[in-house]
């Protein structure tokens, strides 16, 4: 069945980035229980269709390290609180795969054994190909860096072929699309031309690692409840960036 489903997808195993924002659902700050369960199941569509998910999520609902650095805080200090957001929202995640019956396991970065499993890249992929959803917390496990940039490393380390960025909005602009009415959709984008023209749906760190490593990545937007499987079959509009 997997088998069959998967010719017809270009992609077996993909990552997608969750910025922790979109865990909020319509909240200010922390977790809305509602939206991760539309979330979980949306990442369960894309399994159904017989793809390996990887998720890294990010914090922002929460921490953020540039934030709140300065409060009597060193950078690398509120960066670990940010990190340790991140261990949350896939503690959240998981309960709430396991609850809908489709096994997942959370992972980190930053060693934490009691709470969560530490991440190795051959335990990652262990899961993966046991058609587990794997969630990734830490980020890089680095201070200095975003969850962007750690959804770009994990990919490539899990040999995922596409990196799947998760957003507010259905792509690439021109111009931020929430500031600049003008701004125009790219269907199509190589990762130089995005760093040339310094568009900032995500961070420069992640785009050059993903160039580096021959990493495509589909920009969409999250807020259509299925959206995941959609663009996997091609049906949703987003950017893709290739070499
Ligand atoms: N050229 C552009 N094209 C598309 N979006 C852009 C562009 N420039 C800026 N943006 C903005 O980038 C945002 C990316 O949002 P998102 O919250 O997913 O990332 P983030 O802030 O890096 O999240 P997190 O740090 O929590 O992972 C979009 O919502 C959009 O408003
Ligand atoms: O590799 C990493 C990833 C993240 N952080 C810290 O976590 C927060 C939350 O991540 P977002 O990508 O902003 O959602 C981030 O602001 C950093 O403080 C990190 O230190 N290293």
């Amino acid at each position: 069945m997997k088998e069959k489903a998967m010719a017809a997808l270009p992609y077996k195993r993909v990552l997608v980035k969750l910025s922790g924002e979109a865990l909020m659902g319509t909240e200010p700050f922390g977790i809305d229980r509602a939206t991760v369960r539309r979330i979980a199941e949306d990442v369960i569509a894309a399994v159904k269709l017989g793809v390996e998910v990887a998720v890294v999520v990010g914090g922002g609902n929460i921490f953020r390290g540039s934030q709140i650095a300065g409060m009597g805080l060193s950078r690398p200090a509120a960066d670990s609180m940010g990190m340790l957001a991140t261990v949350m929202n896939v503690i959240a995640l998981e309960a709430q795969f396991t609850s809908l019956g489709q096994p997942a396991r959370a992972m980190s970065g930053v060693a934490m054994p009691s709470v969560v499993e530490t991440y190795t890249r051959q335990q990652g992929m262990e899961h993966l190909s046991k058609d587990r959803v794997v969630l990734l917390a830490g980020g890089t496990g680095n201070p200095f860096f975003t969850t962007d940039t750690g959804a770009a490393l994990r990919a490539a380390e899990l040999e995922c072929d596409v990196l799947m960025k998760a957003t507010q909005v259905d792509g690439i602009y021109t111009a931020d699309p929430k500031k600049d009415p003008t701004a125009t959709r790219f269907d199509r984008i190589s990762h130089d031309e995005v760093i040339r023209r310094d568009l900032k749906v995500m961070d420069t760190a992640a785009f050059a690692l993903a160039r580096e490593a021959s990493l495509p990545i589909i920009v969409f937007s999250i807020h259509q409840a299925g959206s995941i499987a959609s663009v996997l079959r091609g049906e949703a509009s987003c950017t893709l960036v290739t070499a």
